[in-house]
């Protein structure tokens, strides 16, 4: 059993809203009368977060992420229900949060190394670090109110995360430093990660999401509307804030059913097994002879296996076209899904027109199984023809040439079509997951990661081990 670092059980939380400030003066002097609405941003959350893992919070504005994270690190009373947290809780939230404006930074370091349980002596040891991490030169001497929100953020990240916390909160702070500083925040973040700790993470960033976080929950309208993977909680995210507005309750229902109807093993995404499924598909009968068969040669060639399709394929709300029939073809036609590295394939779609639409674009994007986005592309109808009006009724056939310069492994496809109908510039369709494929081993393929760079290995031996220059010898690979 996972041990549970954060459990929240039934929690509510009601704010009252005045119409006119002067009301709530009155409901203090005149007990009796309700003069504020009652406005519910949290509605009975349920929610376990075992220790060391890290939960993403998604969710549009105002659904309710940081009253939970608020209620979560203490600075907010839950209405009803239960919170219980275990361990040092270090939190990052809005900024101005935690640190006195008066204060100069040097000052802010100790007053809020001490709200967060350092004592001096501790503050003065971690003190260095706090500096060099945050790196704001001058800056530490002057008041905080002077600051950027940039290097607000930069100390306030530095002090929250020196204490060594056992569960760390953050609540989008991050986006606003820059490139390199979040870089190195995202390593900090890593260590924590290693070190067993426990990371709350709310972010509008799906890609960090995707890449930083175990699982991750949707909030909507205050209610946990969904607990997943990072991947397809940012998916359903995606088709709820993409549909149209009369649409919504509709997929909120739908997202709420599949919550229910998850199980355990729905959570993690099912890739069928390589080995077993290209024996069955060589008729091979063991594991052992696979090491043996054709495709893990050099020369091994592209295929198509039926039996491989998405376990799940989230379709927007379409809107004047229709995406149909996305799947992968070699040069001279024929459909695969098992693609050689490094040859040439096209990714194709058929668009059926509705409606008549303005500024037509389609695209494409290639994805990992954990749902981080490799690359896509898009064009627009414009660019291959007269005019930037595709009629109701037309059907388009879409090409993506690409060459395969991915690594062994399965990847996810995604289609989109987006341009102005109604007056509005939206997506047309978008299919989620529409099509899988999977670049198949080969002997010798020295490529780590995702991305195969096609590297060219050299090797010059300057020295012997006795000490003999051999000046430009020179060992090159060519089957590469
Ligand atoms: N002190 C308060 N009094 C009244 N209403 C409040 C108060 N704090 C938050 N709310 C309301 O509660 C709802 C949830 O707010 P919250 O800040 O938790 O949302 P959020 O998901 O974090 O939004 P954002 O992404 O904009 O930060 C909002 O409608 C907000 O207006």
């Amino acid at each position: 059993m996972d041990e549970i670092a954060i459990s929240l059980t039934d929690v509510s939380k009601c704010f009252k809203r005045y119409r006119h400030p002067v009301d709530r003066l009155k409901e203090i002097l005149f007990p009796g009368k309700a003069r504020a609405d009652e406005f519910w941003a949290l509605q009975n959350i349920n929610l376990e977060i075992p220790k060391g893992k890290t939960l993403g919070i998604v969710g549009r504005n105002g659904s309710g992420k940081s009253t939970l994270l608020q209620i979560i690190v203490g600075t907010l009373a839950p209405t009803s229900g239960d919170v219980h947290v275990r361990g040092r809780i270090s939190a990052l939230l809005e900024l101005g949060s935690g640190f006195n404006p008066e204060f100069t930074g040097r000052q802010n370091v100790f007053f809020n190394g001490q709200l967060l349980g350092l004592t001096q002596a501790e503050i003065e040891e971690r003190f260095d670090d706090i500096v060099g991490f945050a790196d704001i030169g001058d800056f530490l001497d002057q008041p905080v109110k002077t600051y950027s929100s940039g290097m607000f953020v930069r100390l306030a990240f530095a002090v929250a995360t020196s204490v060594d916390p056992d569960i760390l909160v953050v609540d989008e702070a991050l986006s606003v430093g820059d490139e390199a500083f979040q870089r190195k925040c995202f390593a900090r973040l890593e260590t924590i990660q290693e070190r067993g700790g426990t990371i709350l993470f709310v972010s509008h960033a799906a890609g960090t999401v995707i890449e930083l976080c175990d699982s991750a929950i949707l909030m909507y309208d205050g209610e946990l509307l969904l607990t997943h993977t990072p991947k397809t909680v940012i998916d359903k995210y995606h088709k709820l804030i993409y549909a149209p507005a009369e649409k919504t309750e509709e997929i909120r229902r739908e997202i709420r059913a599949f919550d229910r109807g998850k199980t355990r093993d729905r959570l993690i995404p099912k890739i069928p097994d390589f080995a077993t499924e290209i024996n069955g598909h060589l008729g091979n009968g063991s594991h052992g002879e696979v090491a043996n068969s054709a495709i893990f040669q050099q020369g091994a060639r592209a295929f198509y296996d039926p039996e491989m399709k998405p376990a799940e394929t989230i379709a927007y709300e379409s809107r004047g076209a229709k995406i149909i029939d996305p799947k992968i073809i070699t040069l001279r036609d024929q459909q695969v899904n098992n693609l050689v590295g490094r040859h040439e394939y096209v990714y194709t779609y058929t668009v059926e027109f509705s409606q008549t639409a303005y500024r037509v674009r389609f695209g494409m994007l290639v994805k990992t199984i954990s749902g981080m986005e490799i690359g896509g592309a898009s064009y627009a109808f414009s660019d291959y023809a007269d005019t930037n009006i595709v009629e109701a009724g037309t059907k388009l056939v879409v090409k993506f040439r690409f060459k395969c310069l991915l690594n062994p492994g399965v990847y996810f496809l995604n289609a989109g079509v987006s341009g102005v109908v109604d007056g509005s510039f939206t997506y047309l369709d978008r299919c989620i997951d529409v099509a899988m494929f999977r670049v198949l081993p080969e002997e010798n393929l020295m490529g780590t990661g995702t991305v195969d760079f096609v590297v060219k290995p050299s090797l010059t031996v300057e020295k012997t081990a006795i000490g003999v220059e051999k000046q430009g010898e020179l060992i090159e690979t060519e089957n590469y």
